[in-house]
C-alpha cells in the first residue's frame, strides 16, 4: 500500500486530497490510469487474487500431518491439543480426498469425535459423527461412534439404531464383535430405562422475541441530518427495534475463536469451509447461510445400505441428509465470491472486504429482482467524505480499485472498473465509517466455581470486546447522544435496540456512538466524535451545563467544607462555550440558563456552581465556582503527578496478582492525597477506590474491599442516573464481595442489578452478561459466611 501510494505523482494526490464526492469520478478515472500503466500495481493484484499462490488453499499434506500429530496426542491422552491439531486438519483437508480407504474429511470427523466423546463434549461429539456419515454414509466407524454418544446422551432407542447400521455397513469380523457389544448395552440399557430411554426432541424451544409494537419514523432533524422519531409514548425498557445486519464481517483478531457468520464464540466442534482454509463456523446453520460450502456430498449420491430394514433406511436418510439442504436462507451468500482461491480478504482491511460484501450484496439483489443492473447509489447512507484527512482520501481512492479489480475475478465483465464505479466505492468506505457498528460481547470472566468461594469475586471490571463490524440500513439512521435514551446491543449478529427510559411521542431516540456523560467530559467526547466520525456533536449532553461535566474532572475548593468545583483552562473553555450558545441563543435550546439552574436543583448543580448563575454568568479557571476561592492548579497537579506513579506500581501488581502490603499502604495514602486535591466526585476518585477494592480483594481484606467499592459507586452515583449500566456493573463487583462476606444484604444488591440490566436489555439481561445468571443462582444458595463481618 504504501508503495503504491508513493508511486501517485504529487499533483493527482493534490487533486485526490482536494476533492469533493461531485469530483470523485474524475479523480477516480486518472487514479484508474494511472496505475493502469504501472507493473506494480498488477503485480499487486496477481499477487491477492492468483490461486496457485493462495494462503488460503487447502493443502492435502498439512492435513496428514496435522492428522498424525492428532493422533499422537490421543495416544497419549493430551485430548486438548488432540482437538486443536484435528480441527487444523478438517480445515486443510481437500473435500474430494477419496484416495484413502476411507474420505479423509469423514475420518478426521470421527477421530475429532471420539476425542470430543472422551472429553464430555456429547452433544459436539454427536454433530462431528451426521457430519462424517453425509460425507461417508456407509462409514461404519462413524454410526459406531454416533451410537456410542447416543448411549452416554441416554437415547438408548437412536443409539440400537445407529449400531444396527454400523453393524450391517461394517465388514471385518473383529469390528462386528465390538460393535455387538456395544449393541448389547444399549439394549440392555434401553430394556432398563423404560420409557425415560425414548427418543427425545432436540430441538431446544426458543423463546421468540417480542417486539412491542413501537412504531419510529424518519425524520430531517436541524442539526443533525435524519434522525430516528417515535410515533407514540415509548415505555421504559421495551424493545423498540430488531434489524439484521445488511453486511457484516467478522474482525481479523476474531478469526480464530468467533464464529464468521454470526460472531459467537467458536464450539468445540468447529466447522471450515470445503473450499477454503479460511473461514469456520460455529455450526451447519451458520455455514449455509454464509454461503460458504460444506463437506457434503451425501444428497448428490445417497443410497441406503442393502438389506437394511424399512425403518432403519428411513433413520439412516433422516441423519445424513438432515442439514444437506442447499436450502435458500434469503441469505446473499457472503463468502461465496471470497471463496475462490483468492486471498484477498485475508490481506485486505475489514472495513475494505465489508465494502465487497455490500456491493456483491447489491448486485445479487438486483438480479434477483431482475431490477437495473445500473448500480447507482448503493445504499441511501450519510458518509463523511468532505471531512476526511488528505491521507484518508487517497488510501480510500486505492482500496476502493484494488476491491474491484479483486472483484472483477468473480463477476468479470459485470462489474466495470470505471470512475463512476470506483467512486460508488470510495463513499461506500466513508459511509462504512460513519454508520458500521462495532459488534460487541460482554468478555465473560472465567468462573471456575460457586460465588462464595474465594477466587470467584467478580472484582475486575467487564469489558466489552469487538467481534465484528456490520453496517445497519434502518440502524444507521438512530444518531448520537451523550445522554442517550435508548441502547443497542447484539445478539448473534442481529441488532436490538431499547428505550431505558419512558420516552414521549415525537422525541428522536438516540443511542451512544461510544462517550456518554458521566464517562468523558464534554471535551474528550466532542473530540472522539470528531475523530472517529467527523462531526461535532450537538447532542444536549454536549449543549448544556450539567453537574457531571462540572465535577468529573474538577478539583477541591480549598474552603472547608465547600463543595464548589474549580475547574482548569480546558474544562473551562467548553463549559464556557456552552454557556455562550445558551446565552446567545437561549431558544435553540430547551432552556435558559436560569431555567436550568431551577431545573437541576435536584442535580445539585448549585451546590457545586452556584457563582456561574449569580454573578453574570462569570466562569473562570482555578476559582472556585461557589466561593470563587483561588487554587493554584500547576502546584496540585505536580502532586496528584506523585501520586501517580504510585497507582501505577498498585495496576502492575493487581496484574501480577502480587500486592504486596507496601504497595497497597502507599496507594491508600496516595489516596489520601487525591481527596484534598480532587473535587469529591471527580471521576480518577472513583477509579482509584475501584483498585483499591480489587487490591484488598486479593489480599483477602474483604471488608476494606467493600468499603472502597463502595466509595466507588457513590461517586459515580454523582456522575450517571442512579439506574444507569455503568452502576449495574460496579454493583456486580459489590454484590460479589458482599456474598463472600456472606453479607445477606448481597439479595438486594442484586434485585437492584437484575433491575438496572433488565432496562437496557430486557429479557436478555442474563444472555448479554452471563456472570449476572452465575451471581443470581448464588442467590438462591444459603451459605455460611466465609469470612465473618
Ligand atoms: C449513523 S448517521 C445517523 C443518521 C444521519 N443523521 C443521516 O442523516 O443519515 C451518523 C451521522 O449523523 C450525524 N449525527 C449523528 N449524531 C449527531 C450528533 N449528536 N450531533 C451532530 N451530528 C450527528 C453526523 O453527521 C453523523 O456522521
Amino acid at each position: 500500500m504504501e508503495k503504491l501510494k508513493s508511486a501517485v505523482p504529487d499533483a493527482l494526490k493534490q487533486q485526490i486530497s482536494k476533492s469533493t464526492p461531485s469530483q470523485l469520478p474524475s479523480t477516480c478515472s486518472s487514479l484508474i490510469h494511472f496505475f493502469h500503466h504501472l507493473p506494480q500495481f498488477h503485480q499487486m493484484i496477481k499477487d491477492l487474487t492468483d490461486p496457485s499462490m493462495a494462503l488460503c488453499c487447502k493443502d492435502r499434506s498439512a492435513a496428514l500431518e496435522a492428522k498424525l500429530k492428532g493422533n499422537e496426542c490421543v495416544s497419549k491422552g493430551e485430548y486438548p491439543n488432540a482437538l486443536l491439531f484435528y480441527s487444523q486438519a478438517l480445515r486443510l483437508a481437500p473435500v474430494d480426498m477419496d484416495d484413502m480407504e476411507v474420505n479423509l474429511a469423514a475420518l478426521l470427523y470421527v477421530n475429532r469425535a471420539s476425542t470430543l466423546q472422551k472429553m464430555g463434549l456429547l452433544l459436539e461429539c454427536l454433530r462431528d459423527c451426521s457430519r462424517a456419515l453425509r460425507v461417508s454414509p456407509h462409514y461404519a466407524k462413524a454410526w459406531f461412534r454416533r451410537g456410542k454418544a447416543n448411549i452416554s446422551f441416554g437415547k438408548f432407542e437412536d443409539a440400537i439404531r445407529d449400531l444396527n447400521i454400523s453393524l450391517k455397513a461394517e465388514i471385518s469380523s473383529s469390528g462386528k464383535r465390538q460393535i455387538e457389544a456395544e449393541l448389547k448395552i444399549a439394549l440392555d440399557k434401553f430394556k432398563g430405562m423404560g420409557s425415560s430411554g425414548k427418543k427425545t426432541n432436540q430441538n431446544q424451544s426458543e423463546v421468540p422475541d417480542e417486539l412491542d409494537q413501537v412504531k419510529l419514523q424518519c425524520l430531517l432533524t436541524t442539526t443533525k441530518g435524519r434522525g430516528m422519531f417515535c410515533v407514540e409514548d415509548v415505555s421504559e425498557a421495551s424493545l423498540v427495534h430488531k434489524e439484521d445486519p445488511y453486511a457484516a464481517i467478522i474482525l481479523k483478531k476474531c478469526r480464530e475463536t468467533h464464529c464468521h457468520f454470526c460472531f459467537n464464540e467458536l464450539s468445540a466442534d468447529a466447522i471450515s469451509c470445503a473450499s477454503c482454509s479460511i473461514p469456520l463456523y460455529c455450526s451447519d446453520q451458520c455455514q449455509i447461510q454464509a454461503g460458504g460450502q460444506k463437506f457434503d456430498r451425501s444428497s448428490k449420491s445417497f443410497s441406503g445400505l442393502e438389506g437394511l430394514a424399512d425403518d432403519l433406511k428411513n433413520y439412516m436418510s433422516d441423519v445424513v441428509l438432515t442439514g444437506a439442504s442447499t436450502l435458500d436462507t434469503g441469505h446473499i451468500a457472503e463468502h461465496r465470491h471470497e471463496c475462490q482461491g483468492f486471498h484477498w480478504p485475508l490481506i485486505l482491511p475489514s472495513e475494505v472486504v465489508l465494502a465487497g460484501r455490500i456491493l456483491v450484496k447489491v448486485i445479487e439483489q438486483k438480479r434477483r429482482t431482475s431490477a437495473d443492473t445500473n448500480l447507482i447509489g448503493f445504499l441511501d447512507l450519510s458518509h463523511n467524505y468532505l471531512q476526511l484527512p488528505p491521507e484518508n482520501k487517497l488510501e480510500m481512492h486505492i482500496y476502493s480499485i484494488i476491491l474491484l479489480h479483486c472483484l472483477q475475478h468473480f463477476y468479470r465483465t459485470e462489474l466495470p472498473i470505471s470512475g463512476i464505479m470506483v467512486s460508488k466505492l470510495v463513499i461506500l468506505l466513508s459511509q462504512i465509517q460513519v454508520n458500521s457498528m462495532a459488534v460487541v460481547r460482554m468478555q465473560a470472566p472465567e468462573v471456575k466455581g460457586p460465588v462464595y468461594e474465594p477466587g470467584n469475586a467478580l472484582t475486575s471490571s467487564l469489558e466489552q470486546v469487538k467481534v465484528g463490524q456490520a453496517v445497519y440500513v434502518a440502524g444507521s439512521f438512530f444518531n448520537h447522544s451523550c445522554q442517550p435514551n435508548i441502547q443497542a446491543y447484539f445478539l448473534s449478529r442481529t441488532l436490538y435496540v431499547q428505550a431505558t427510559e419512558y420516552i414521549l411521542a415525537g422525541s428522536e431516540l438516540e443511542l451512544s456512538y461510544g462517550p456518554q456523560v458521566g464517562q468523558w467530559d464534554c471535551k474528550d467526547r466532542q473530540r472522539l466524535l470528531e475523530d472517529r466520525y467527523s462531526f461535532t456533536c450537538q447532542c444536549t449532553g454536549c449543549s448544556e451545563l450539567h453537574v457531571p461535566d462540572l465535577v468529573i474532572n474538577a478539583y477541591r475548593c480549598t474552603k472547608l467544607n465547600c463543595l464548589g468545583v474549580i475547574l482548569d483552562h480546558t474544562v473551562t473553555r467548553c463549559e464556557k462555550r456552552k454557556l455562550k450558545l445558551l446565552l446567545d441563543a437561549p431558544t435553540v435550546f430547551s432552556s435558559s440558563p436560569h431555567k436550568q439552574v431551577e431545573k437541576l436543583k435536584d442535580a445539585n448543580i448549585s451546590e457545586v456552581a452556584r457563582h456561574v448563575f449569580e454573578s453574570d454568568y462569570k466562569l473562570e479557571p482555578q476559582h472556585c465556582l461557589v466561593c470563587d476561592s483561588y487554587r493554584d492548579l500547576q502546584a496540585s497537579c505536580a502532586a496528584i503527578s506523585q501520586a501517580e506513579s504510585c497507582y501505577k506500581r498498585l495496576q502492575d501488581a493487581i496484574a501480577s496478582n502480587e500486592v504486596s502490603t507496601n504497595i497497597l499502604l502507599d496507594a491508600v495514602r496516595c489516596t489520601d492525597l487525591l481527596r484534598t486535591t480532587f473535587h469529591p466526585y471527580n471521576k480518577r476518585i472513583a477509579e482509584v477506590e475501584d483498585n483499591l477494592a480489587q487490591a484488598f480483594c486479593l489480599v483477602g481484606e474483604l471488608q476494606a474491599a467493600i468499603d472502597h467499592c463502595k466509595a466507588s459507586i457513590q461517586i459515580l452515583e454523582k456522575l450517571y442516573d442512579a439506574n444507569h449500566v455503568a452502576i449495574g456493573n460496579e454493583l456486580i463487583k459489590f454484590a460479589s464481595l458482599e456474598i463472600l462476606v456472606g453479607d445477606s444484604a448481597a439479595s438486594s444488591s442484586i434485585s437492584r442489578i437484575t433491575a438496572i440490566f433488565s432496562r437496557y436489555y430486557g429479557s436478555h439481561a442474563d444472555d448479554i452478561n452471563p456472570y449476572l445468571r452465575h451471581l443470581k443462582g448464588s442467590r438462591d444458595v444459603d451459605k455460611s459466611p466465609i469470612v465473618s463481618r
